[in-house]
């Protein structure tokens, strides 16, 4: 396995591997692995000939008072997960190699307005600016990317086709600890405290799920679900919606496929979670 931290000696190696017809897949990520992303490396070493993983902790998609400083990172750890899993190359740039002096953006006017969009007002177009940047450097046949990010991989799958990159995105179910709690970076902020109080976004997940069925009002699901947030002392719901799983537009009847999804502050840490109804 390879590791590069320039752009010129990841397209020197993607360049390389190209003329010898081989496919490439990437998994981008901002690093401190766990087994939610090495099922999206699994998938791209089934899919691809050579796997590429991106680690670059993007500056341009923190709010200003959002968690960048603490954000964890362990890139020797990082390595041994990626080896493990069958990568080939890790592209790990410092944040000049991928910004210098830039000073261009690419911005989604559509789906993030609402969601994490709202509460994180610019995070969508640094997500886009970095995602499109990653596209243009390892230029991918195919790129992975988790169902628990649901927005955001809703987001990239519009940008690609507004921008035609020629590019398939691949959408990987939500990895779960045992007890239910999506695996997420972030969940190291925990105290043991917040860890238990944490489950309350599983919980209430597998309790949409269970209602789903039975109706179509979007606030019959909603309701209980919240009901199990809120007994929770440490958990303050930051947002919890039914929205069209291809517009992001929150809907009070349950008709098209839906996202149903959530933010929940646990402490000081914001968690995601969420489940798609209706798509085959
Ligand atoms: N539990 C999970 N199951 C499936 N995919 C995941 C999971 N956690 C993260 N991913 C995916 O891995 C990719 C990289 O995510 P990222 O590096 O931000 O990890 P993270 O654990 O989600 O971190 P964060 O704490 O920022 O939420 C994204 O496409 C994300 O959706
Ligand atoms: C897609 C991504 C790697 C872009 O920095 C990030 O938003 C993430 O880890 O989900
Ligand atoms: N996985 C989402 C990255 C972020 O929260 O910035």
């Amino acid at each position: 396995m390879k590791v590069a931290a320039t752009v010129l000696e990841t397209r020197d190696m993607i360049r390389k591997w190209k003329q010898e017809g081989l496919t490439i897949g990437l998994v981008p990520t901002m690093g401190f692995l766990h087994e939610g992303h090495a099922s999206l490396i699994q998938k791209c070493r089934e899919e691809n000939d050579k796997v590429i993983v991106s680690v670059f902790l993007n500056p341009t998609q923190f709010g200003e008072n959002e968690d960048l400083a603490a954000y964890p990172r362990d890139f020797e750890r990082d390595m041994m997960l990626c080896e493990k899993m069958g990568a080939d190359l890790i592209f790990h740039p410092e944040p000049e190699e991928m910004y210098q002096d830039s000073c261009t953006f690419v911005n989604i006017t559509a789906l993030s307005d609402n969601l994490c969009g709202k509460t994180r007002p610019t995070h969508f177009k640094g997500v886009c600016t970095v995602v499109s940047k990653l596209f243009n450097i390892v230029t991918p046949d195919n790129a992975y990317f988790g169902q628990k990010d649901a927005q955001q991989l809703a987001i990239i799958k519009k940008m690609v086709k507004d921008l035609n990159f020629d590019i398939r995105i691949v959408g990987c179910p939500i990895v779960r600890e045992e007890d239910g709690l999506a695996k997420s970076s972030r969940n190291t902020y925990l105290n043991e405290e917040e860890r238990s109080a944490a489950l309350c976004l599983s919980k209430a997940v597998r309790e949409g799920q269970r209602i789903i069925s039975m109706g179509a009002d979007s606030e019959k699901v909603l309701g209980p679900m919240r009901e199990i947030i809120e007994k929770e002392p440490l958990a303050k719901i930051d947002y919890i919606n039914v929205v069209d799983a291809l517009t992001m537009h929150p809907v009070e009847r349950i008709e098209n496929p839906v996202l149903v999804a959530m933010a929940v502050y646990i402490g000081r840490t914001r968690l995601i979670d969420n489940f798609i109804y209706g798509e085959e």
